[in-house]
């Protein structure tokens, strides 16, 4: 579904490759984790696979596709198969919830009959039912990252890729958010998400592939996070609140107990050969919510924190957004790849 040979990554003007030989594949219905320290690669390889960029060397392979030879004209409809997701939503600020989402299926000539019914499918999965009407900034952080999601998926793509979507939110939301992609894989939908989140690794047992320095030294079958020692930010703190405090130390607990419990020696940080791909796992165990209190049962909670608001003028183009061009969503036009 998604193969990198060999793929090296040169920026203009750096000396380092940004990656360095990296070889992966991805197979259908996997959540992967893809995880490394600030600056290892990790959106490299996301945009590479959105064909956002190409590689130096090698070749990366999404859907049966050689991206190189995808022209550029092609690139928007290739992405109609790819939905993404980022740590800042990206949502349009001067659009419903509902407008939002429809967008997406209006911009590719969706019918309207099949809007209105995609659309509240759409965020019913998300858990936004009702909310069609709100405003992003009428949202909370989790809220507007829910929309996100239904954005990228009211297309049905087969791919969801998602690069910090946890990253603006705090530890109660961000819980939410990964049950959420754990449910919308264990429904098929191959999941691949770039993230500094060591917990939730750790906690869901899920592939890891781990980046150092734009080279792979990780590919393990039901990994955790590794060394967090650079990660100084997942230490709890006061100001987020009690309740996002709470849910972040159940998670940690959890984590403890999964690995007594299992009693595995803790994997060696270290090069080893790629795993097998690891087929569709659709018993996969789910995130297990940490029973974080509800924010309005906590009434010394702190509110959390402000999640980023789109600060554009009304009048800001799509374009200059970049949201059409990321989501695949450039004119009409053929489909040029397998569609479920
Ligand atoms: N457009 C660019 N031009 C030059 N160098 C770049 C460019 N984009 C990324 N890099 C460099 O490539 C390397 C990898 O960056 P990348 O954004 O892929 O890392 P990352 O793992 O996603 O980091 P983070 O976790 O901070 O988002 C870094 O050294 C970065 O400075």
């Amino acid at each position: 579904m998604i193969r990198f040979e060999n793929v090296t990554k040169r920026y203009r003007g750096t000396s380092k490759p940004a990656l360095n030989g990296v070889d992966f594949e991805v197979q259908r219905g996997e959540f992967v984790f893809l995880v490394g320290a600030s600056g290892s690669g990790k959106s490299s390889c996301l945009r590479l696979i959105l064909r956002e960029d190409i590689p130096s060397q090698g070749r990366v392979v999404v859907l049966g596709r050689d991206l190189r030879r995808v022209a550029s004209r092609k690139v928007p409809y290739f992405r109609r198969n790819i939905g993404s997701v980022f740590q800042d939503f990206r949502l349009l600020p001067t659009k419903t919830v509902f407008q939002n989402v429809a967008f997406s299926l209006q911009v590719i000539g969706s019918s309207r009959g099949f809007i209105h019914q995609a659309v509240p499918e759409a965020l019913a999965l998300v858990g936004l039912a009702g909310k069609e009407k709100r405003l992003p900034h009428e949202l909370s952080g989790g809220e507007q990252q829910r929309v996100a999601i239904a954005r990228a998926l009211v297309n049905r793509p087969q791919v969801l890729l998602a690069d910090e979507p946890t990253g603006n939110l705090d530890p109660a939301t961000s819980v939410d958010i990964m049950q959420l992609l754990a449910r919308i894989n264990a429904s098929g939908t191959t999941v691949l998400m770039a993230t500094h989140e060591a917990a939730f690794v750790d906690q869901m047992q899920r592939r890891v592939i781990e980046l150092r320095g734009g080279e792979m030294v990780r590919d393990e079958r039901h990994g955790g996070y590794g060394d967090t020692s650079s990660i100084p930010r997942l230490q709890p703190q006061q100001e987020r609140g009690a309740a996002a405090v709470a849910a972040l130390t159940e998670v940690i607990e959890l984590q403890k107990e999964i690995a007594a419990d299992s009693q595995a020696p803790v994997p060696p940080v270290a090069a080893q050969p790629a795993v097998a791909p690891q087929p569709a796992a659709p018993d996969a165990a789910p995130v297990t919510p940490p029973q974080a209190p509800a924010p309005q049962a906590a009434p010394t909670a702190a509110p959390a924190p402000a999640a980023p608001r789109p600060t554009e003028a009304d009048d800001l183009s799509l374009d200059a957004l970049g949201v059409a061009d990321r989501l695949g969503l450039e004119g009409p036009g053929e489909e040029v790849g397998p569609t479920r």
